[in-house]
């Protein structure tokens, strides 16, 4: 196991730019409170992304306790049997003692999410740990990650905040993190803000979306600032339009209640596909200070106008309504597309097309940037294809451009064929880390670039918003799809009226090892 120990380098704060980072070493103990430990993220990624960064050598077991809270009155090994068969799928046999050693660390503490008694408890659970580990009062580190329903957030933070704090600040601190959907539209968006920002200062606040971990999102900005390629070519004069796609060959599956509440522009577009569409579309950033990337990224959000509801394709596929929890009459579409248009000189003109779906035809997500096509045809080629980048976020990591070649052999004639950078192929025997344990690392590093800003967020709503509240109202209906299909025939069309071109005869097929 590598040894990664407490002398971490963390990103200084605004006032020590650009670019430079500081050594700050971080000694104090470190406690990861998993709220709504009983519940489904806790079990499939929380605690798999916990392990995963202990087996890596990120948590040491000398120095971190992990405590699940939750209501479920059950023991330290009902909580441990529970999440070890998660542990366990995708890890060699050879991990099984790091997964016994592993459990070893995590306590289990019952109470409910409104009342002192159980904060109190868990407080006492987490200061006699500290104690244990003679940490000095104050220089020890909690992280709460809240796996809870937002309508428990504000309750669960005014019990941190009176009962759970790190006693006082000797170089330790207390963080937490709050998964999406932070809020279901502006107003209750910035209430909960509010709410959470009258108990803990923005430092202290990890807002999290899971898409800003993903190998490939993050090397978005690399992609687009560090090579010369793109940087002369990446505006209006030379794209044509811009495809974020999220796709699943499943439904709701089991979640059929919260999803029928938020349907998939809250879901996934208003957060995951709008963060991708961030880095996709923002000026470089003076440095790589996390609050001069966010920055960029509000000032996107900022020049976006308002949807259009001719630019907006909503659906629902076939049997959704069958789960119980699903109401009969529901309007929630599980299917959209949705065009957004930014107001700046770099990108006027360009169709930012953002589809999401469930039980489709696939499962993947990518960004697909599709250029305009080249004047003055003399290969009389045009009609084959456009050139495109696709930055495929998963499965099979990919970036690959498609481009117009000669098809090899006595004739000149000209094929559509690709520059192929394919992670498994390339990066042979690398493991691309979950997006979870990568974010998890962050909030203890105290790195908050790849979170959500307060305002971030606020200018996130403020575009979906009124199409949203159109949709509750029963303003636009979903149109129906088969499950197992594209989606609505109608989004094809909305695509081709963008000026989206199609490639006929092409199909990139990734490589095989
Ligand atoms: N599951 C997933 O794949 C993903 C989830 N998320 C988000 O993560 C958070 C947690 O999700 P998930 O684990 O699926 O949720 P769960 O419904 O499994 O809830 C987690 C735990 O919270 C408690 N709980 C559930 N409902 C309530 C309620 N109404 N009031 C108080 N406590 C409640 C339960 O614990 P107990 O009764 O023991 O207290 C439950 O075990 C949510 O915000 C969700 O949107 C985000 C991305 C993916
Ligand atoms: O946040 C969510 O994401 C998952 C998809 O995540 P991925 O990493 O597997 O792409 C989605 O299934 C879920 O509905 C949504 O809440």
């Amino acid at each position: 196991m590598a040894s990664v120990g407490w002398c971490i380098e963390k990103r200084s704060d605004v006032g020590h730019e650009p670019g430079g980072t500081e050594t700050v070493l971080e000694a104090g103990c470190l406690s990861i409170i998993v709220l709504g430990a009983s519940g489904d993220l806790a079990k499939k990624k929380t605690f798999p992304a916990l392990f995963n960064l202990y087996r890596q050598g990120f948590l040491q077991s000398s120095e971190v306790h992990i405590f699940g809270y939750a209501r479920t009155k059950i023991s330290d090994d009902d909580l441990r049997n529970r999440i070890i068969g998660y542990l366990i799928q995708g890890t060699a046999s050879e991990h099984s003692e790091d997964v016994s050693k592993f459990l070893q660390l995590i306590n289990y503490v019952s109470g409910s999410y409104d009342t002192e008694e159980g904060f109190r408890l868990l407080d006492k659970e987490i200061s006699a740990y500290e104690q244990l580990k003679n940490s000095v009062e104050g220089s020890s580190r909690r992280l709460f990650y809240l796996a809870l329903p937002p309508s428990v957030y504000p309750s669960v933070c005014k019990m941190i905040k009176d009962y759970c704090m790190n006693k006082s600040d000797l170089g330790g601190w207390t963080r937490i993190v709050v998964e999406k959907p932070f809020g279901k539209d502006l107003d209750s968006a910035e209430k909960l803000s509010t709410q959470i920002g009258e108990l803990f200062d923005e430092p202290q606040i990890y807002r999290i979306d899971h898409y800003l971990g993903k190998e490939l999102v993050q090397n978005l900005l690399v992609l687009r600032f560090a090579n010369r390629f793109f940087l002369p070519l990446w505006n209006r004069d030379n794209i044509d339009s811009v495809q974020i796609v999220f796709r699943e060959d499943f439904g709701t599956e089991g979640r059929g209640g919260y999803f029928d509440e938020y349907g998939i522009i809250r879901d996934i577009i208003q957060n995951h596909l709008l963060q991708v569409l961030c880095l996709v579309a923002m000026e470089k950033p003076i440095s790589l200070q996390p609050e001069r990337i966010r920055d960029e990224k509000v000032k996107v959000l900022q020049s976006v106008i308002p949807i259009k509801r001719e630019e907006v394709v909503l659906g629902q596929y076939e049997g959704y309504t069958d789960d119980p929890t699903v109401p009969d009459n529901s309007n929630t579409p599980t299917f959209a597309t949705v065009i957004l248009r930014i107001h700046n000189e770099r990108w006027e003109g360009v169709p930012f097309i953002l589809k999401a779906g469930k039980a489709l035809n696939s499962r993947k997500a990518e960004i697909r940037v599709q250029f305009k096509e080249v004047p003055g045809d003399i290969f009389k080629c045009q009609k084959q294809g456009r050139n495109e980048i696709v930055i495929r976020l998963q499965p099979l990591e990919a970036i690959y451009m498609k481009l117009t070649v000669k098809q090899p052999g006595l004739e000149m004639s000209t094929v559509q064929s690709e520059l192929d950078l394919s992670y498994r192929q390339r990066y042979q025997g690398v493991t691309i880390p979950e997006a979870y344990e990568r974010l998890i690392l962050d909030t203890i590093r105290g790195d908050q670039q790849h979170f959500v800003r307060r305002d971030e967020l606020k200018a996130a709503w403020e575009i979906f918003t009124p199409l949203l509240h159109g949709i509750d109202k029963g303003e636009f209906k979903p149109t129906t799809y088969k499950p197992g299909s594209r989606g609505p025939v109608e989004a094809d069309e909305l695509l081709e009226r963008a000026g989206y071109v199609q490639t006929h005869g092409y199909i990139w097929i990734p490589p095989t090892l």
